[in-house]
C-alpha cells in the first residue's frame, strides 16, 4: 500500500458547474481505482477557469458597489469549496458502488504559506478564467488595468501573480485524516494563499500553482508517490513534432537536461514536471508521476505515464 498524492488537472474538472460535475464522475473512477487497490490517497485540483470566473462574477457586481468586490483569497476558498462538493460527492458515490461506502471522503480547505516577497508578485504569470482573442484581451486590459497574456497557444488569459508554496497551515489536520485512512480533497487550486504579516496571516492576491502545491503537501505528509493527472499519456520530448518521444522512466538528471533544452512549455507542461521534479528530489525513493487521468492505476505500476525519480 502506498500513500499517493495526486494533481488533478483542469480537463479533469472542464468550464462549468454541470460539465464540472459529470467530469469529477469520471476523475472518481480513477481515484477510485487506487483507492480500492488499497493505497491512501490525497486529492489536489485546479481552480484557473472556475476562480477567474467567480472573481469575475463578483466585478461585475462590484461595478455598481466597490464594497462587494470578493478578493482573490476568498474566490480561491469558494472555488476549493463548490470543486470539493463535487469531488467528495464523486468519489463518495464510486466507493458506494463499489462496495466500499464505508471510507470517509472529505475535502479541506486549505491555506498555503507564501513569501510576500517571492518574486512572482512582480511578474503575474498564471492564467485564470476563460480564453480570449488578442483584440479582446487588450481592450478589456485597457479598460480594466488588469494583465492578460497568451496561454500556451490556446487564447489570452488574465493574468496574476503566482507564487511558489512553503508550507500547509492545516498539516496536522490533513496527516491525522490521511493516517486515519479518509480520503482528503485538499490544496484545491493551490490553496489559498496567506502570509504572515505582524503576528498572524492574512490572504494575499494570488493563485499558487496547483502541481507545486500538491508536491509540498505530498513531501509533508511523507507520500511515497506524486502523481500529475492531465491530458496526456506522457511527458515528451519534441512534443507536437514528427520525432515526438514519449519518456517512460527517467532520472532527474536526465528531466533536468530535457528543461534546460527547453522541451516543455512554461505555461503547462513545465511547472508539472519542475514540480514532479521537487518531490521526487526530497527524499530517496520518492517518485512522481506525470500520467493521463484515465491511465491512472497501471501508472503507478510503471505500465503507463512518466515516471521520475532520483
Ligand atoms: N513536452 C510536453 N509533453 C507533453 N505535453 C506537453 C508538453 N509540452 C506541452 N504539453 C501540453 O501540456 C498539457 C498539460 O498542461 P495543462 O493543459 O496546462 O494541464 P492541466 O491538466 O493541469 O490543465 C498537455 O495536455 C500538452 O498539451
Ligand atoms: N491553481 C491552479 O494551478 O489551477 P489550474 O491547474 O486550473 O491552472
Amino acid at each position: 500500500m502506498s500513500k499517493i498524492v495526486i494533481a488533478l488537472g483542469g480537463n479533469a474538472l472542464g468550464n462549468s458547474a454541470n460539465e464540472q460535475l459529470t467530469k469529477a464522475e469520471l476523475a472518481a473512477k480513477s481515484v477510485a481505482d487506487l483507492i480500492e487497490a488499497g493505497h491512501n490517497v490525497v486529492i489536489a485540483h485546479g481552480n484557473g477557469p472556475q476562480v477567474g470566473q467567480i472573481r469575475l462574477a463578483f466585478e461585475e457586481t462590484a461595478a455598481s458597489d466597490p464594497e462587494k468586490i470578493m478578493p482573490f483569497p476568498e474566490c480561491i476558498a469558494m472555488s476549493q469549496g463548490y470543486i470539493g462538493y463535487h469531488l467528495q460527492q464523486a468519489i463518495d458515490e464510486e466507493l458506494v458502488e463499489r462496495n466500499l461506502g464505508d471510507i470517509p471522503v472529505v475535502s479541506m480547505l486549505t491555506q498555503v504559506v507564501v513569501d510576500a516577497n517571492d518574486k512572482a508578485f512582480d511578474n503575474p504569470t498564471k492564467p485564470i478564467g476563460a480564453y480570449y482573442s488578442e483584440i479582446d484581451a487588450k481592450k478589456i486590459m485597457e479598460e480594466t488595468g488588469d494583465i492578460y497574456k497568451e496561454d500556451s497557444g490556446r487564447g489570452w488569459r488574465r493574468v496574476i501573480a503566482s507564487p511558489k508554496p512553503i508550507d500547509i497551515y492545516e498539516k496536522v489536520s490533513l496527516q491525522t485524516l490521511v493516517d486515519a485512512g479518509q480520503v482528503v480533497v485538499a490544496c484545491g487550486g493551490g490553496g489559498v494563499p496567506i502570509v504572515y504579516k505582524g503576528n498572524r496571516y492574512e490572504g494575499i492576491d494570488a493563485v499558487i500553482d496547483k502541481d507545486f502545491a500538491a508536491a509540498k503537501m505530498a513531501a509533508l505528509i511523507d507520500a511515497d508517490i506524486f502523481i500529475v493527472l492531465t491530458a496526456v499519456d506522457n511527458v515528451y520530448v519534441n512534443f507536437g513534432k514528427e520525432n515526438q518521444k514519449a519518456l517512460e522512466d527517467v532520472t532527474i538528471e536526465e528531466i533536468e537536461t530535457y528543461i534546460q533544452e527547453g522541451q516543455f512549455a512554461p505555461g503547462s507542461m513545465l511547472p508539472k514536471v519542475e514540480a514532479a521534479v521537487d518531490f521526487a528530489q526530497s527524499k530517496e525513493g520518492r517518485k512522481s508521476i506525470i500520467a493521463s487521468l484515465e491511465q491512472a492505476s497501471k501508472a503507478i505500476y510503471s505500465e503507463s505515464g512518466t515516471s521520475i525519480h532520483l
